[in-house]
């Protein structure tokens, strides 16, 4: 039996901008064990994606603010604070960076997000007055509530599947990936990965994005096959 995946989004099923690697829809459904996606995007995106991959809808989302498994949906992180202190950023002077229908931030329930031209240090500066933490993922700020984290996410879906956390082979890129690494019994970082990422994973990849994520897979395989 090939082992259940855990797989970041951003930067790990995706090219560099952030567009999906269509080679996931060849590999992600016909893979024989669960799939689940753990990001720190809003809810509906890794929904939508299980939905056209024709995956069981099992998912992180919001960096493990959100977690769906069994049709159960459960929440962590304080959006209200996420929110003030992001109002106060804007009276600051900084700047999310979205545009009027802010697509981002729309949907999501338990943190919000700033573009990566947004004013860091400001952003800093106003989530530690909040109590809350602003993370870097290559692809946004988010300004989360600390503690709440992917690979929380995966303990809770574990526990909701009756899954042990040791048989997930996870794969990421950025630093709100390394939680998951801890909890998972294999870990990979792609090539692309963060500097924490790549600390956190046992094997740091030789190939980036979708060909990094895939190679962990073509090499999972093949010892299902030996
Ligand atoms: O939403 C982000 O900032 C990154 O998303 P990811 O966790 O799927 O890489
Ligand atoms: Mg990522």
């Amino acid at each position: 039996m090939v082992p259940p995946l855990v797989l970041d989004i951003d930067g790990t099923l995706t090219d560099a901008d952030g567009h999906l690697d269509p080679r996931a829809f060849e590999v992600l459904p016909s893979w024989d064990a669960p799939v689940i996606l753990a990001t720190g995007k809003a809810f509906p995106y890794p929904v939508s994606l299980c939905h056209y991959l024709g995956l069981p809808q099992t998912v992180i989302a919001e960096n493990g603010g959100v977690v769906l498994a069994d049709g159960e949906v459960t929440f962590t992180g304080d959006r209200e604070a996420a929110q003030a202190a992001a109002d106060e950023f804007v009276a600051r002077g900084g700047d999310l960076g979205w545009d009027a229908a802010d697509t981002a931030n729309r949907w999501r329930e338990t943190e919000i997000i700033a573009r990566l031209d947004a004013d860091e240090a400001l952003l800093r500066e106003v989530a530690d007055e909040f109590d809350l933490e602003v993370i870097d993922t290559g692809f946004a700020y988010h300004i989360k509530t600390p503690g709440v984290e992917k690979g929380v996410g995966l303990e809770r879906v574990c526990e909701t599947m009756d899954y042990d956390p040791e048989e997930f082979v996870a794969v990421g890129d950025s630093v709100n990936d390394a939680s998951t690494f801890g909890v998972a019994g294999r870990s990979f970082a792609v090539a692309n990965a963060d500097d924490v990422a790549k600390e956190a994973a046992d094997t740091v990849l030789d190939q980036s994005y979708m060909d990094g994520t895939l190679s962990v897979l073509e090499s999972l395989r093949e010892e299902d096959a030996a």
